[in-house]
């Protein structure tokens, strides 16, 4: 179900992922790092991409978890860095609220942080991200979803 605050749905595919996050690393790659950390979950795939594609082999991540579906709960820390972030790069698969984020930069002030997808309250928190998203929609990412049947158009609408 959809939670309030959202009324719009925009379907990322795997294909669309990864080509955003290819486009992502086109603006990232001139930029020296020492390695990737990344937020799970999410941030995981998009950190491999990145990761392939700037030959980066040093990745650890910040374990942290806000949301139960689209409801939105106290933030979890489960394991930090020992370090602030500086020759780091801090990627997330988007910022909503911006409530994870803060977190995060907090623990790592240094760190080059980045998100693919960003809606307008949490896009002042990141270095770059590639697409924005508003802020009523609810971005659906292909680990979300299965293919499943669909009916014909015209048995439905004879409902
Ligand atoms: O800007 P915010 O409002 O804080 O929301 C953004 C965060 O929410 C999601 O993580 P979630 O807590 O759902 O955990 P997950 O990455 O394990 O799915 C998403 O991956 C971001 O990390
Ligand atoms: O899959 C997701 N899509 C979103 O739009 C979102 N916002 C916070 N957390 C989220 N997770
Ligand atoms: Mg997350």
């Amino acid at each position: 179900m959809m939670s309030h605050r959202y009324h719009q749905h925009f379907t990322v595919s795997w294909d669309q992922l990864h080509r955003d996050v290819r486009e992502l690393c086109h603006r990232l790659v001139e930029r020296d790092f020492q390695g990737i950390v990344a937020i799970t979950r999410g941030g995981l795939i998009p950190a491999a991409l990145i990761a392939r594609e700037l030959n980066v082999r040093l990745i650890d991540t910040v374990c942290i978890k806000s949301y139960e579906g689209q409801d939105q709960g106290a933030l979890e820390v489960m394991k930090g860095v020992d370090h602030d972030g500086d020759g780091w790069l801090l990627v997330d698969d988007l910022v909503d609220t911006g409530k994870t984020a803060r977190k995060v930069r907090e623990m790592l002030p240094r760190a080059h942080f980045v998100t693919v997808y960003a809606k307008p309250e949490g896009r002042p928190l990141v270095d770059q991200y590639l697409t924005e998203v508003a802020q009523d929609c609810w971005i659906q990412f292909p680990w979300d979803m299965g293919v499943t049947y669909v009916e014909p158009l015209a048995d439905r609408i004879k409902r």
